[in-house]
């Protein structure tokens, strides 16, 4: 059976990058494919911070609609941009093999990190927000928002010193500067740097094009960290940070909530055998929630409620 598999996306550069390397795998495998591009809220509404739309998903919903309406097949997306509870019908299909998980510091000259004095960064995250002030906590941070291109704009138009982004973002559409700074110390948002691909849980003819482009290594590290972040949040927006890594047949995970100001955090660090990862990312939320995490989550809950 000859069939076309039509593939949702958004329409920025990034999520097209994302999407195309999706269809050139396909169709090397033999596959029918083509491209639907499709405007998110997320990209339309660039005037309010994310945290205060109040919802979660807008990056994905539109794609969730029409792939409920009959409109796609599949939809690829940033992995760490889709809500941990997907819509009733649309499963995961295939975690591509990870990218570089970690964040980075764009800049205009990076002296400003070794004096003491004032400085302003751009970044519409809570959790790159949160984990800057902890680090630097007499910084400004201001609210930045838009796809990875319009930010970068920004950046060169507004008075400030840098903007964080998400290394494999700026890679993938070769926008990453030479002298981009690495923030190792930074944890990356659940899932950072990985593809997701869903479909409808009916599919089969997608779901098993699909299989052929899963890595197992990936599904199972974003796996844990969104079980992590799941288990953590119940559905409020707030800093977390993970970030599981496999290695020698074991996961290495750390995981972290700070507050909204960056002053207070809960962690954890602990690793597992791979044969044994089964719910490792709950153990992780429940142990972070036990050692303070419960009350700094209930803190930004109360925080976010004053907000709306
Ligand atoms: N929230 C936007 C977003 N979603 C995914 C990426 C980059 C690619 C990735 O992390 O998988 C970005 C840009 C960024 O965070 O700078």
């Amino acid at each position: 059976m000859s069939k076309i598999i039509r593939i949702g996306t958004r329409d920025s550069e990034l999520a097209l990058w994302q999407a195309t390397t999706v269809q050139e795998k396909l169709e090397k495998l033999g596959y029918d494919t083509t491209l639907v591009p499709t405007k998110s809220m997320g990209d339309q509404v660039l005037d309010k911070p994310l945290y205060e739309l109040g919802v979660t998903g807008i990056f994905t919903k539109a794609l969730d609609v029409a792939m409920l309406q009959g409109q796609i097949d599949i939809a690829v997306h940033s992995m760490k941009d889709v809500p941990t509870q997907l819509p009733k019908g649309i499963v995961q299909a295939a975690v591509l093999e990870r990218a570089i998980t970690y964040d980075v510091l764009v800049h205009k000259g990076s002296s400003f990190l070794e004096s003491d004095a004032p400085a302003t960064i751009a970044t519409g995250s809570l959790r790159r927000k949160a984990q800057w002030l902890n680090r630097f906590p007499n910084h400004h941070v201001v609210d930045l928002r838009g796809n990875v291109n319009t930010r970068l704009i920004k950046l060169i138009e507004n008075d400030w010193q840098g903007a964080i982004f998400a290394q494999a973002g700026l890679e993938r559409i070769k926008l990453l500067p030479k002298d981009a700074i690495y923030l190792d110390w930074m944890i990356p948002a659940p899932a950072q740097g990985a593809m997701l691909v869903v479909a409808m849980e009916t599919d089969k003819y997608s779901h098993d094009a699909l299989a052929k482009l899963n890595d197992p290594d990936s599904e199972l590290a974003t796996k844990i960290e969104r079980d992590f972040l799941r288990t953590l949040e119940g559905g409020c927006t707030a800093p977390i940070g993970a970030l599981a890594q496999i290695k020698d047949q074991k996961v290495f995970f750390e995981g972290v909530v700070f507050s909204l100001d960056g002053k207070k955090k809960a962690e954890i660090k602990k690793e597992v055998k791979l044969s044994e990862a089964k719910g490792f990312g709950e153990v992780c939320a429940k142990e972070v929630l036990a050692n303070g995490g419960d009350k700094l989550m209930q803190e930004i809950r109360n925080e976010n409620s004053a907000l709306h």
